[in-house]
């Protein structure tokens, strides 16, 4: 869910940066694919470009934690992510209680690109079809974005 008493509406720039954690669940290396290919969905969709960092004061940190609000074990809520801002703005969570993969449930790419969406400044929809709806769908279509989100993302940058 996106926090919106610290987060601004939009980022200032084009170029984001990220930097990020990583979880047992699978190796290094497909975390790394798995969440550049999360930015490339809105990168595709807009004029952002996302740019790997690896000074801790890039704009977005990519975490794994587990039993700390608002995350609840295993099912429930899956990932949070803060707004544009500074410090904790744009940080995207992932509950570390969840199974992450890069197939089934639990889907690392499809719950990245709905939590980048926040950090993006991307509030929730209500149509099911959306990546920006609430509720985790495994059988995502194969274009992630409907015409919904890529009209949202352009309407903010
Ligand atoms: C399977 N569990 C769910 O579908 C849960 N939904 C989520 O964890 C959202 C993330 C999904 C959409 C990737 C939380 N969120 O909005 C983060 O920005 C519940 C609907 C149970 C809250
Ligand atoms: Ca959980
Ligand atoms: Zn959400
Ligand atoms: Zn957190």
């Amino acid at each position: 869910e996106e926090y919106s008493h610290i987060q601004g509406t939009r980022w200032n720039k084009n170029v984001i940066t990220y930097i990020g954690r990583y979880t047992r669940d699978l190796p290094r290396s497909t975390v790394d694919s798995l969440v550049e290919s999360a930015f490339s969905v809105w990168a595709r969709a807009s004029s952002l470009t996302f740019v790997r960092s690896h000074t801790r004061n890039a704009d977005i940190m990519v975490e794994f934690h587990g039993d700390l609000y608002p995350f609840d074990g295993p099912g429930g809520t899956l990932a949070h992510a803060f707004g544009p801002g500074l410090g904790a703005g744009g940080d995207t969570h992932f509950d570390d209680d969840e199974h992450w993969t890069a197939g089934e449930t639990f889907n690392l790419f499809v719950v990245a690109a709905h939590e980048f969406g926040h950090a993006l400044g991307l509030k929730h929809s209500r149509n099911p079809d959306s990546l920006m709806y609430p509720t985790y769908r495994s059988s995502r279509p194969a274009n992630l974005l409907s015409r919904e989100d890529v009209a949202n993302i352009n309407a903010l940058y």
